[in-house]
């Protein structure tokens, strides 16, 4: 199983590296690592997991972040609106996106990032994103709210983005209107 141990930090180049687009139809071991992504975050959210393996709460993950630089990320979330999203999706892609920016009024974290960095995190209202499960099935998810915002944390690590590369430098509270986003 995935524990903290296998996380990379910042300054492992994985973080920094465009990862690979996985082969279609993916392999049993991408598949299996897919799948091993969204184990790790389900645990995360497991109090007697959490505490047993001293795994720190996330809920997302990306091959990048256990030094794999493969085009794979798993999701699990219960939204604001209190629906559960669970996926673990290779080669996923924003096909389009809204105009309107949002972003969590606490900022963002991430397992590969060993310290608080404050700031608002400029992210697309919505998404669509395109992908391949673990079944080998092609995938089209319509996302927003805090669901389309972890895709894009993910995503964003696939393309060797770190959350804070978004955050306004010289006014970090300022909160986003439609910022112009490098995509
Ligand atoms: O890449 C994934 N991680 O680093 C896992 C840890 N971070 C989080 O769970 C997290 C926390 C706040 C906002 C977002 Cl968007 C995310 Cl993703
Ligand atoms: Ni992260």
């Amino acid at each position: 199983m995935i524990t903290m141990k296998d996380i990379v930090r910042e300054g492992h180049p994985a973080l920094r590296e465009k990862a690979q687009a996985v082969a279609v139809p993916p392999s049993k071991e991408d598949i299996e690592l897919a799948e091993r992504l969204l184990q790790f975050v389900k645990n995360s959210q497991d109090p007697a997991l959490a505490e047993r393996y001293d795994l720190r709460p996330g809920i997302g993950l990306a091959s990048p972040q256990v030094g794999i630089s493969k085009r794979i990320i798993a999701v699990h979330v219960e939204d604001e609106n209190g629906h559960l999203h669970s996926h673990a999706l290779l080669n996923p892609k924003i096909v389009s996106h809204s105009v309107k920016v949002t972003y969590l009024e606490g900022g963002e974290g991430c397992l590969s990032v060993d310290r608080e960095v404050p700031g608002f995190v400029p992210r697309y209202e919505k998404i669509t994103v395109k992908g391949i499960n673990t079944k080998s099935e092609p995938v089209e998810l319509k996302l927003k709210g805090l669901v389309a915002i972890v895709f894009q944390h993910e995503i964003d690590h696939l393309d060797g983005i770190m959350f804070y590369d978004r955050i306004n430098k010289e006014q970090p509270f300022d909160p986003p209107s439609t910022v112009s986003l490098t995509r």
